[in-house]
């Protein structure tokens, strides 16, 4: 990224956490509309036409799959292919083998994989009142534990629709979302100027690390009403303690996603400690700030939807600070790691961000900020967002359990199993875009588009997408527009971008950028 006056060229660190998988990862189905728009309009006009569906089912048995050895499944093979942080490449490879839908074993842990818009389709069709991911049983296991509540993205059943309620109406509506451009843009006054600041000899050390802070502090501001300082050059201990025990947290519960967890707990593991002490830390400065505004309700002001939400729902005090602890969770690392991809392919796509910087010109006045009533006339800033999503989407897959016995395609898939959503192999899928590999946010825009809506899902699907999707949206849009009007994002070909070409790895571990 080279800023638009003063050329400084930068190797930026990135790139290297493909957020995987919303493991980390969810009303009464009259308050949930969830479906985005055009594919639920997509999904009432016509039902779903998969070349797989089948008058007579095939049992799992028959389905398709990598080798499955004993004890450890595909793993080995999953090991050869990268691990498990390129496994959302693999997963394309599969696909291309294996067709649409395949079944795969790591270890005891089996799941059937989704890869055509068509079975996503007849999936959300079928979608039960309340939708169920894979349990992340070690967050449980804390809450357990400390007998807190469970959040959205964890609960079930009729408590996880009461709860998606109480937040839905407000966080999925972009009338009420976008009034909260004003601390969106608090916050990316700052980034704008630490991006400024950090350039040493044009050179940012780590760019992710940074985006990670930004969206750290706007969700803190919007959920909690509360600046952390995190993009100030001295951040205070109880921020940094904050941001360390969320890194912690995050980092010690996949080893207890594939080890018993209650193996850990008797044991008493370092990894359980570690997950325990970064829980406790979380909650207890959470519960802080959350405290703090249930008791200001009275004096609110216009943009504060969630004292909006504190006020008018029903949900218990223990219910509430478990909900705003997991949109917290929940809205970090996905933002970040989408802005980080965003920057990316504009830095490859010169032409693109030309095209978007004039649009930014054209709408946003030189002397004002970009707000949420400019964005609203911006398509081309839209589709870029959209495009980068579809090529590199931060949250590769995520899951459904099923919660009772479906066909899907050819296939009768039982109850009790876990369908993988694979949004990376779906948009990166040549059969539903054309030139695919190719950054043209133009597919979007064309009048007679014919991408199928159940190809493109960075944010899930059905009633249990993700509730932070507008808020992100925006968030991105925003701090599109700041960073493009003021920097100039530029690739600089140096050793590690041509070890990338060669490899042609786009989500390589690093990438120069100039930024001014
Ligand atoms: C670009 C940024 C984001 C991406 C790509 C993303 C992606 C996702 C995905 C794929 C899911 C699973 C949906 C499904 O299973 O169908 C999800 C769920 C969720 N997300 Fe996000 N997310 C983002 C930002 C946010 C933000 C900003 C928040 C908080 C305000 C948030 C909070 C949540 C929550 C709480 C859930 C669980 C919802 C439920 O189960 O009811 N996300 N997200």
């Amino acid at each position: 990224m080279r800023a638009r006056m003063q050329k400084v060229p930068q190797i930026v660190e990135m790139l290297k956490n493909k957020h995987m998988g919303l493991q980390h990862f969810k009303p009464t189905s009259s308050v949930c509309v969830l479906q985005e728009k055009d594919a639920a309009a997509a999904a009432a006009a016509e039902p779903a036409s998969c070349p797989h569906a089948a008058s007579r089912a095939h049992s799992l048995d028959a389905m398709p799959g990598p080798a499955n050895w004993p004890l450890v499944g595909s793993l080995i093979q999953l090991l050869r292919k990268g691990g498990l942080t390129r496994q959302h490449e693999a997963l394309v490879d599969y696909h291309k083998k294996f067709g649409k839908i395949f079944r795969m074993k790591l270890g005891s842990f089996e799941s059937v994989h989704i890869g055509a818009p068509c079975l996503l389709e007849a999936l959300y069709r079928k979608e039960g009142s309340y939708p169920q991911r894979l349990e992340i049983k070690p967050w449980k296991a804390y809450r357990d534990l400390r007998d807190e509540a469970y959040g959205l993205l964890i609960l079930e059943g009729k408590d996880w629709q009461r709860v998606r309620s109480a937040f839905q109406q407000k966080l999925m509506k972009p009338t009420e979302v976008v009034k909260l451009d004003g601390k969106i843009n608090e916050v990316l006054v700052d980034l704008v100027s630490r991006i400024g600041k950090i350039n040493r000899k044009g050179k940012i050390d780590d760019l992710y690390f940074e985006l990670n802070k930004w969206s750290f502090e706007t969700i803190c501001l919007v959920l909690y009403d509360k600046r952390f300082g995190l993009l100030q050059e001295k951040v205070n201990e109880e921020a940094m303690n904050f941001i360390t025990a969320v890194k912690t947290m995050m980092s010690t519960f996949g080893m207890m996603m594939v080890t018993p967890v209650e193996l850990h707990k008797s044991l008493n593991t370092r990894t359980w400690q570690d997950h325990t002490a970064a829980w406790d830390r979380i909650f207890s400065t959470a519960k802080v700030y959350i405290d703090k505004k249930l008791k200001r309700n009275s004096t609110r002001a216009p943009d504060d939807l969630i004292g909006d939400i504190l006020q008018n729902s029903c949900l218990s005090k223990k219910e509430l600070y478990a909900a705003i602890t997991e949109l917290q969770i929940g809205g970090v690392e996905t933002t970040a790691n989408s802005m980080l991809w965003a920057i990316f392919n504009l830095s490859r796509n010169p032409g693109a961000q030309k095209k978007l910087l004039e649009e930014i010109r054209e709408v946003v006045p030189p002397d004002q900020d970009p707000c949420g009533e400019h964005i609203k006339s911006m398509p081309y800033l839209k589709a870029c967002l959209k495009e980068s999503m579809r090529l590199s989407p931060s949250v590769p897959f995520t899951s459904r359990t099923l919660d009772k016995d479906i066909v899907l395609g050819d296939y009768a898939i039982p109850k009790g199993t876990v369908l993988m959503i694979n949004t990376h192999a779906l948009g990166s899928n040549e059969e539903y875009f054309d030139d695919g590999k190719q950054f043209k946010p133009e597919r979007w825009l064309r009048e007679n588009t014919t991408i199928n809506p159940f190809a493109h899902v960075p944010f899930g699907i059905g009633k249990r997408m993700c509730i932070g999707r507008r808020l992100a949206e925006l968030q991105l849009q925003l701090a599109m527009c700041w960073l493009v009007r003021d920097f100039e994002i530029e690739m600089r070909i140096c050793a590690q971008v041509f070890w990338m070409w060669w490899l042609k790895d786009d989500t390589s571990v690093s990438m120069a950028l100039m930024v001014q």
